[in-house]
């Protein structure tokens, strides 16, 4: 098998470029990560909002993560947008058949603008079957909500439903603070069974934040592909989202994507 460090990525197209399979290939890209995908669903979707999704059938979604691992391997995958329980358990069987010991599961049920992006009958599902196989999952503050039951307002209580998470059997559980209140935005909280993380970075005051959650699972991946541990991995994730943040494109009329390529950018324009 290649040396070539190779990620995969299932999760949803976003047709703006700002989140899901777009978001992840780029970030991938940036890391000099090969990247191969299995798109779930198809999403019109911009600054403003989702305005129609489409599902892939289960078994297009297999034959993609069939057709990457039985030839070009991957010993990481990441997951984002799911949509529906027959896909969810579709994934669940592949990363069984495949031995995805390296799995990120980004449990995306509801979009920045408040879009569901999830059907009401697969969370439990999510939670049951795909959940227990990942090596770190890594909710909002809304999804961390939907999975523990309580209600998140607090540093303390983004603690609370990260312990109960793990219940659930990740490895490690990171809730995110970003739709926190004021400097509690660039916090997100580490959960490893024993031992809590918090991981603070500076609040970057911007609008334009769409697509962090799938860029900071994504670069999770990408680090991971890297060979680097999973606490460095996060770590680094991170700061290369906050980096992102400060750069994020101010595009369309809503909010806008983080910028995958800042040093580029940066070289382009100086
Ligand atoms: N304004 C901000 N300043 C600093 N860090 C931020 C800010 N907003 C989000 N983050 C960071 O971005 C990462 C993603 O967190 P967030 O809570 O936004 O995920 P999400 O809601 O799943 O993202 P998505 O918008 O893709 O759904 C976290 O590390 C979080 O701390
Ligand atoms: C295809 C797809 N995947 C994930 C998200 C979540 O990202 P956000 O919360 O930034 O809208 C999204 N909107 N679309």
């Amino acid at each position: 098998m290649s040396k070539i460090p190779i990620a995969l990525t299932i999760a949803g197209s976003d047709s703006g470029g700002g989140a899901g399979i777009q978001a992840d290939l780029r970030t991938f890209a940036f890391h000099c990560v090969h990247g191969t995908s299995a798109i779930t669903c198809v999403t019109a979707q911009n600054t403003l909002g989702v305005t129609r999704v489409e599902a892939i059938s289960p078994a297009a979604v297999a034959a993609q993560i069939e057709a990457v691992m039985s030839d070009i391997g991957a010993n990481v995958a990441k997951t984002g947008m799911l949509l529906n329980r027959e896909i969810i358990e579709t994934v669940a069987e592949q990363v069984e058949k495949w031995q995805l010991k390296q799995l990120v599961v980004d449990p995306v049920m509801v979009s920045r603008t408040g879009a569901q992006l999830i059907d009401d009958d697969a969370i439990a599902s999510l939670r049951d079957r795909l959940i227990p196989k990942a090596l770190i999952v890594t909710p909002n503050r809304y999804e961390a909500q939907l999975l523990s039951g309580l209600e998140i307002n607090t540093l303390e209580e983004m603690k609370a439903a990260a312990q109960m998470v793990h219940k659930l059997g990740a490895g490690v559980v990171l809730v995110k603070g970003g739709s926190m209140m004021g400097e509690w935005r660039g916090v997100d909280v580490w959960f490893d069974g024993k031992h809590w993380e918090t991981l603070t970075t500076e609040t970057v005051d911007t609008s334009n934040t769409h697509g962090t959650g799938c860029t900071l699972s994504a670069a999770i991946a990408a680090n991971l592909a890297l060979g680097k541990d999973l606490w460095n991995a996060v770590e680094q994730a991170k700061n290369y989202v906050t980096t992102a943040l400060k750069y994020a494109l101010d595009i369309g009329r809503g909010t806008g994507p983080v910028g995958h390529f800042f040093p580029l950018r940066l070289e382009k324009n100086s």
